[in-house]
């Protein structure tokens, strides 16, 4: 549920109404993508900003920093089902520090000819320092917009999900948070373990090729950037229904799963971070679905069930433990303003 303060009402009061004023067909704000509709083809396009102190660690490693933020985007590109083609970067720089471009650009290039998504423009500005005493002086903010390309009236969304469907997650939940949760010095975890947890914080795997292939049996899809549990109800939210989830059955890393149990439900339940995609699916296409799972190399599992909006639950999404218990979530996910 959208805290009444948060991100979400910002959103919802003053930036939701304007899709009807244009000639495009657009399905309105509030997925991953605005998919427009040119009749021959559909083009899917997202836009995801990025700040140094919010996104990033002050002392993250710039190339991880330029990959991040074009992987961040091109995930949202996978949870419509959309194949990258092109983006545009916008960066606003304190000072020409050149070691930092030459790191950051390298990064973000890499990642771009990984995923054959070309950087076809963006806007270059100075932003000068509002403490001038301040250490800091590299880039703080990026923005990236995205567009993939869609077959004729296809295109996954939040909306699509029917009561009876599976409810399906890429990779595992909870290690970008988990890894965030040790180097802010909360938590404590074996070298070995960090060390994997912070290569999923530190450069997240867009979900581009099981999106692709979902596109023609997924009934809806999000990524995971502000934790499973929030992310999964505006799936609920948009499609009217409700859902059960089994905590047993949740994909978790080795490495995860060698935390306490109530570190390891806070990570992959509401942690974020993750750029995995949450699906759902109809139950007679299991077979379809791990075949798309080993087409694209991805682990896929399924995580629960999608129930009617009057089946008898508390909420609109119960994580039952192994003895049938609700799991208490401890927070209700990112939120920039909550
Ligand atoms: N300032 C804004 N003006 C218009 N629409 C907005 C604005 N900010 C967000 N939105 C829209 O609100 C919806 C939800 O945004 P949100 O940023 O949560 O989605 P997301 O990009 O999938 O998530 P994340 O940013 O965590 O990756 C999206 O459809 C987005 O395009
Ligand atoms: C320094 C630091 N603090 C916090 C986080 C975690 N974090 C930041 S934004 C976000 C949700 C997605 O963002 P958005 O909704 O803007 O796309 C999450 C989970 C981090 N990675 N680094
Ligand atoms: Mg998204």
């Amino acid at each position: 549920m959208a805290s009444p303060d948060g991100e979400f009402s910002i959103i919802d009061r003053f930036f939701s109404q304007g899709s009807a004023n244009g000639p495009w067909f657009c399905k309105g704000v509030g997925d991953d993508c605005a998919i427009i509709d040119l009749g021959t083809s559909r083009i899917a396009v997202t836009m995801d900003m990025l700040a140094v102190g919010t996104h990033f660690l002050p002392d993250a490693d710039p190339r991880d920093i330029g990959y991040k933020t074009l992987a961040v985007n091109l995930s949202d590109l996978a949870a419509a089902g959309a194949v990258p083609r092109a983006f545009f970067l916008s960066i606003g720089l304190p000072d020409k520090d050149e070691k930092w471009l030459e790191a950051f650009s390298s990064g973000l290039r890499e990642l771009s000819e990984a995923s054959g998504c070309a950087l076809l423009g963006g806007d270059t500005v100075r932003t000068p320092l509002q403490n001038p005493s301040a250490t800091a002086h590299s880039p703080a903010v990026f923005s990236v917009t995205a567009l993939g390309e869609l077959p004729p009236g296809m295109g996954l969304t939040r909306g699509g999900a029917r009561p009876g469907d599976d409810i399906w997650v890429s990779g595992t939940l909870g290690d970008a948070y988990a890894a965030l949760k040790y180097r802010w010095g909360h938590w404590a975890a074996a070298p070995a373990a960090f060390k994997l947890m912070r290569r999923r914080m530190e450069r997240p795997e867009p979900r581009n090729a099981l999106g692709r292939l979902l596109l023609p049996i997924a009934t809806a899809a999000i990524d995971v950037s502000d934790g499973f549990e929030q992310d999964l109800s505006h799936i609920l939210e948009r499609s009217h229904v409700k859902a059960e989830i089994e905590w047993d059955s949740l994909p978790r890393s080795e490495a995860l799963q060698s935390l306490p149990l109530e570190q390891q439900q806070e990570a992959a339940l509401s942690g974020g971070d993750d750029y995995e995609l949450v699906f759902t699916a109809p139950a007679d296409r299991r077979r379809e679905i791990f075949e798309a799972g080993i087409r694209s190399d991805t682990l896929v599992t399924r995580v629960g069930k999608i129930l009617a909006e009057s089946q008898q639950n508390d909420g609109a999404l119960t994580v039952y433990d192994g003895h049938r218990r609700a799991v208490v979530l401890k927070s209700a996910g990112f939120d920039h303003f909550a």
